[in-house]
């Protein structure tokens, strides 16, 4: 499998040379093969956050660099990695625009990399797309094209948001907690719809959550994130054959320290 992601000794270092310094990422060093899913745990303030936001470039990096697809993207802007790079947040009113109906938010998310024009246009030929894209969810939104996306509820705006991250297909997309706000019912719809789409698409992903059973279920890697570094890398049938137990089992002989379970489920 080709790569598409090499992070070489990434380093993170806030407020440096002030008494407040925090070495956040000390030094990871990861690669991602194409159609890995790998799901980030840790807990509060481990640097998961802080990772995506440095692949994203939305934070500029301390050391280290970020390869994507052979190309070293490491200082280059928000902006221009926006084309390769998607991400979909937590909160489902950050990766739609409310007052935009749905076919609008739509068409926006087709121009992704594109100059964008202010008035988001949708084309009939594009109309008739968005509708079978839409029929894929299952959550009936091929018939709310027309409604403004801020009327529709939190799970409906996350499968949007999801299916906009993926309509061009991006070489990498970030999923940074983009099911803790939800129901657990409606995290379980929004989780299948993402695997669907990453495991169609092969789309090469990390998914940062807080709940266990969901980083063992969804992906075919996982990483713990813990002091900075990786703590744990797993792949294959260690992957497949993880349970928490086990999990809790490898990170104390690797780190030497039990793992608090509330450490890594309370947000
Ligand atoms: N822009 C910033 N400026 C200063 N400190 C920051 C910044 N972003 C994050 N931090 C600090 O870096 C540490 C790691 O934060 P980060 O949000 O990456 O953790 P996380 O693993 O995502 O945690 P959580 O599970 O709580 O979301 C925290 O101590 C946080 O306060």
């Amino acid at each position: 499998m080709p790569q598409v992601l090499k992070i070489n000794d990434l380093q993170q270092t806030f407020e440096r040379g002030t008494v407040n310094e925090n070495h956040v990422l000390r030094g990871i060093d990861l690669e991602l093969e194409a159609g890995d899913f790998v799901t980030i745990i840790g807990s509060n303030g481990a640097g998961k956050s802080t990772l995506l936001n440095s692949i994203a470039g939305t934070l500029p990096v301390t050391q280290g660099q970020i390869i994507l697809n052979d190309e070293d993207v490491t200082k280059q802007s928000v902006t221009k990695r926006a084309k390769k790079i998607s991400r979909v947040f937590q909160d489902p009113k950050m990766g739609t625009a409310v007052r935009l109906t749905v076919e609008e938010n739509l068409a926006l998310a087709m121009k992704r990399g594109q100059r964008r024009g202010f008035a988001p246009g949708v084309k009939p030929r594009d109309r008739q797309f968005f509708k079978e894209q839409l029929a894929t969810l299952n959550l009936n939104l091929e018939n709310r094209l027309e409604s403004e996306v801020g009327l529709l509820s939190g799970g409906q705006r996350q499968a949007i948001t999801l299916l906009m991250a993926t309509l061009k297909r991006p070489d990498l997309i970030l999923l940074d907690e983009h099911t803790a706000a939800l129901d657990p019912k409606t995290s379980i719809t929004v989780m299948d719809l993402t695997e669907k789409l990453i495991s169609e698409q092969h789309l090469t992903a990390f998914m940062v959550t807080h709940n266990m059973e969901d980083a063992i279920r969804y992906g075919n890697r996982l990483i713990m994130l813990h002091q900075g570094k990786v703590a744990l890398n797993l792949k294959g049938d260690e992957k497949h054959d993880l349970t928490v137990t086990k999990l809790m089992d490898l990170f104390q002989q690797q780190a030497g320290s039990q793992l608090e379970d509330d450490a890594l489920l309370l947000a």
